[in-house]
């Protein structure tokens, strides 16, 4: 059995078929985790959503910001953005069974393997969470999408503030919080601020911001957090990070990274797998 870390899709079919082909991934020896916006931007969505389902439990998937504008979209809550691609999904006769299957998806995943812990999120956490914390904020978002008021939450889950975490928090602006981080961050102060109309790679920090992930004592700074979201940071290996989207609708790659326990005090093994991408989409229009 085999455990696969997948970035970013965005609908982009194709190249997941041709990345699957290359693992000769079979949905019942091998799982996948896809690291979030599984959806928009690519030629086709509609495709990746039915796939993904078709796997079962063989595929576990994180929500993106993408996949939750799907959401929004779909509701009514938020009008289509020039360069959206999910047409696919919401004239087709099963948009209603792919949307559902996606309110059930997850905002943060934990794998014990060997003695280390594998913390997946799409975007980021907080400074000042563990991966104990980050699980059950991302359970809390996680509750309402799958209940009757998820609708309500679409209504209040955009906007960029309240830009730092305070346990405080309750009702929307809670959720906003958690819902930012997990899919949306890529640099805060050190003390957590979120800022979020940065892009670009760890070069273009803004004053007085950094990468989430480099931010001094992290309270995850003991267990490997895996995300996506970071096309212009692409492909990143630290013991601490590994970064997934190389920016395969913007032309770039679809990654894979293969990843085994070997002992309980080995390091993992890994191998990245990685697809050449058909380009959808051209950075800056
Ligand atoms: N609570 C909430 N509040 C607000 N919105 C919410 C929300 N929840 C969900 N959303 C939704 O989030 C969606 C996306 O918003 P956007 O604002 O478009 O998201 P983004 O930061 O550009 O991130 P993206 O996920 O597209 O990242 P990527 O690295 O691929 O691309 C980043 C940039 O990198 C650039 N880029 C990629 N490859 C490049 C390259 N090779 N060279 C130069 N630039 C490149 C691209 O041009 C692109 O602009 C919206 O539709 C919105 O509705």
């Amino acid at each position: 059995m085999a455990m696969y870390l997948i970035g970013d899709v965005q609908g982009c079919d194709a190249a997941l078929q041709r990345l699957l082909d290359t693992l000769a991934f079979s949905p019942s020896r091998d799982t996948l985790y896809l690291l979030g916006d599984l959806v928009n931007r690519g030629p086709d969505s509609a495709a990746v959503l039915r796939r993904l389902m078709g796997y079962g439990a063989a595929a576990r998937c994180l929500l993106g910001n993408h996949d939750l504008h799907l959401l929004a979209v779909a509701h009514g809550v938020r009008k289509p953005r020039r360069n959206d691609t999910l047409d696919s999904i919401l004239q087709a006769d099963d948009r209603e069974a792919m949307l559902h299957w996606l309110r059930q998806q997850r905002l943060a995943i934990q794998e014990n393997l060997g003695n280390r812990v594998l913390l997946m999120v799409h975007a980021g956490v907080q400074p000042a969470w563990t991966a104990t914390k980050t699980i059950a904020l991302a359970g809390e978002v996680e509750a309402v999408l799958r209940s009757p008021a998820y609708g309500d939450f679409l209504h209040q889950m955009y906007g960029n503030g309240p830009h730092t975490w305070d346990d405080a928090l309750t009702g929307a602006d809670r959720l906003r919080v958690i819902v930012n981080t997990l899919t949306r961050l890529r640099f805060c102060t050190p003390q957590g601020a979120m800022e979020f109309a940065s892009t670009g790679n760890v070069d273009t920090a803004p004053a007085g911001y950094l990468p989430w992930f480099d931010v001094p004592d992290r309270q995850t700074r003991d267990v490997t957090v895996a995300f996506g979201h970071w096309s212009t940071l692409g492909w990143l290996d630290r013991p601490d990070v590994l970064a997934l989207d190389t920016g395969c609708v913007w032309g770039g790659c679809l990654s894979a990274l293969r990843v085994e326990a070997s002992g309980a005090d080995a390091p993992w093994k890994t191998e990245l797998i990685q697809v050449k991408c058909e380009q959808s989409q051209k950075p800056g229009e």
